[in-house]
């Protein structure tokens, strides 16, 4: 499956049903036919390499996390076991079980260490750690140092010696189909969408109650797990174990699949497993033979094929070829299985007339500018605020410092007779405030009902492991029963199965919309929502403001529209320059000469 593309299919044609049995047939009698014992080794190598690619398609592709070190958790899970079975005599089995522990460890402390590096700092810091862990398991006595560990026994399973390569052929191949079933199922969940917003919409994603933090340790984790588990089936495979396919050169190589087979498909990890595989093979012998000299020449053809897919085909191979078998296996569209779900639990709703939000001398300095200075007012429960002035008045700033998305410089903010002044932006949308943003922040690769859901995450609890072992399907269905439901009232409908990246900026506007009524807020904060919209859809939407205002619901909007916040509004505050010119009802704000002045760029 395509990261960007749902599960489960509505109306699945018979070929797509097919095509999956299929191929795991395929995959079951091979050995059992006379194909080359090469055949099988290539193969077995595919499954393992996959395994490793899987978690850097969660990780890199997904999370937009490189990471060039996964060998070295390949390496911890291949030693551990190795140590364990040949030289204590333990079953494999336990080694399996040891190395995903100290994998765990060895990688949570990584994760907590260089996780909240960003930009260019992390994928160094990757080849930092992948580099010591390798040095220091090759220069370690208890494992053999450079020369490793030799005589690791074969895997046994139920009494039956998996020693033969045809016989470790099921077992690579069922850890690698479980291990993409597990990840498909994780990005098609609560914890799913998360993950997919850690690409480039952590802000939004906070301010739905995600702790972005959280998710990028757990795909680092599971990355991990899954690349120590490929170490433990590679030992068992070799028989032996040694520092040299744990290191630098094959973290890139890593990298190389995924990128390759399609860095954000589940399947292109095993398309490019097995391009890789397939590539390098026949350039080992057919280079040297070429160029008349032994060396590692096939580094440089992977490099080159590297560039040119990063030019050409940057998604990889996988939706090139998912586009050429769509005539037999189109995507999927997700099943409407939610009719009649029971609806998500509701927040108590404050009493009308109540103060619901009181900002106090609220001020944020950027460097010597001070984009608001000093700001009051109180919101009451039920009803519209406006919040309206000239272009660079501190209005977003205004928004971003209530919503938490900016820490004020000083200041009090309250919700609900709460002081919520300094708390993070997932803590605030917790306490019911929920809010849109002024340049739409979305999944673009991901449907509108999906990107609806992710607005009722703080209202559903399904964790990681849950939502892998897909045990989290009634949970599923309440939350999209309430997506669809909140598009519904904002008239998107029709495009529930769109992708949200190919609708106009309009409707991209309704669903930010429709994904805070998600999360059943009791302030809702509109960042101009009707930039983009047409008057008719103007219309509708002061419409749906105006119907949730009578069923309790507190506004606060930003907007440049004036006949749409003048018609809307009961109050309005206008703000100059960082400052608060006036406060009043329209009528009153209409009549202010200092508003027209300050809209008009006058002295007044
Ligand atoms: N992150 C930032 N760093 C530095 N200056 C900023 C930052 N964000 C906003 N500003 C500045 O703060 C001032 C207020 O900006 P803000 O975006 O809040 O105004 P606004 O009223 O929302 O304007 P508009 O209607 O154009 O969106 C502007 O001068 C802006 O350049």
């Amino acid at each position: 499956m395509n990261a960007s593309s749902p599960a489960s299919a509505a109306a699945r044609p018979w070929s797509r049903r097919l095509a999956p049995v299929l191929l795991l047939a395929v995959l079951a009698v091979l050995p059992l036919l006379p194909v080359p014992e090469f055949w099988i080794t290539q193969l077995n190598y595919i499954g393992m390499f996959a395994l490793v690619a899987l978690g850097l398609v969660l990780l890199t592709g997904v999370g937009g996390l490189t990471s060039f070190g996964q060998a070295a958790f390949v390496g911890v899970g291949a030693y551990t076991t190795a140590l364990l079975s040949a030289r204590y005599g333990l079953s494999p089995w336990l080694g399996l079980a040891a190395g995903l522990a100290v994998t765990l460890a060895i990688a949570l402390v990584l994760a907590l260490i260089t996780l909240r590096m960003s930009g260019h700092y992390l994928p160094l810091a990757t080849i930092a750690w992948a580099l010591s862990l390798n040095f220091t398991i090759a220069n370690m006595e208890s494992l053999g140092k450079y020369d490793g560990l030799l005589g690791v026994p074969a895997i046994e399973l139920f009494g039956v010696s998996l020693a033969d390569g045809r016989a470790i052929y099921y077992l690579i191949w069922l850890f690698a189909i479980l291990g993409a079933l597990a990840v498909r199922n994780l990005l098609d969940s609560r914890p799913g969408r998360a993950i997919r917003a850690l690409g480039g919409a952590t802000v939004m994603a906070e301010s739905m109650g995600v702790s972005t933090f959280r998710y990028k340790v757990v795909i680092f984790l599971i990355a991990a797990l899954l690349a120590s588990v490929s170490g433990w089936l590679f030992a068992h495979v070799q028989r032996t174990v040694n520092p040299s396919p744990f290191g630098l050169k094959m973290g890139i190589e890593y990298l190389f699949m995924a990128v390759v087979g399609g860095v954000s498909s589940v399947w292109g990890a095993f398309v490019g497993a097995g391009v890789f595989k397939i590539i390098e093979d026949q350039l080992k012998e057919l280079l040297p033979a070429l160029l008349g000299s032994n060396g590692n020449f096939e580094i440089i053809v992977l490099g080159v094929v590297l560039v040119l897919m990063l030019k050409y085909a940057p998604k990889g191979l996988w939706p090139s070829l998912q586009g050429l078998l769509s005539r037999w296996w189109p995507p999927a569209r997700r099943e409407r299985d939610w009719e009649g779900a029971a609806a998500l639990e509701a927040r108590p709703k404050p009493q009308a007339g109540s103060v619901l939000l009181r900002v106090d001398k609220l001020r944020k300095q950027f460097g010597g500018l001070v984009a608001v200075n000093d700001v009051s007012f109180e919101l009451r429960a039920g009803e519209i605020m406006g919040l309206i002035g000239p272009n660079g008045a501190g209005k977003s700033t205004t928004f971003n410092l209530v919503s938490g998305v900016l820490p004020a410089t000083s200041g009090e903010l309250r919700f609900a007779g709460e002081s919520i002044t300094g708390l993070p932006a997932r803590q605030i949308a917790r306490r019911g405030l929920s809010r849109t943003f002024q340049h739409v922040k979305m999944i673009a690769d991901m449907t509108v009902l999906e990107n609806v859901a992710l607005g009722g995450y703080l209202r559903s609890h399904s964790g990681t492991a849950k939502a892998m072992l897909r045990f989290d399907r009634a949970e599923e269905r309440r939350l999209f029963a309430e997506a669809e439901s909140q598009l519904r009232r904002i008239g998107m409908q029709d495009h529930l199965h769109e992708l949200a990246g190919n609708l106009a900026l309009g409707p991209q506007r309704l669903m930010e919309i429709a994904r805070a009524l998600c999360a059943d807020p009791s302030l809702l904060l509109l960042d101009e929502p009707a930039a983009g919209l047409r008057h008719k859809e103007k219309q509708a939407l002061a419409a749906v403001l105006r119907q949730l205002r009578t069923e309790g619901m507190s506004i606060l909007l930003v907007e440049h529209d004036m006949d749409f916040v003048m018609g809307l509004t009961d109050r309005i505050v206008v703000m100059e320059f960082g400052t608060k010119l006036i406060e009043g009802t329209p009528a009153e704000v209409q009549a202010s000469p200092e508003v027209r002045a300050a809209y008009l760029g006058t002295e007044h």
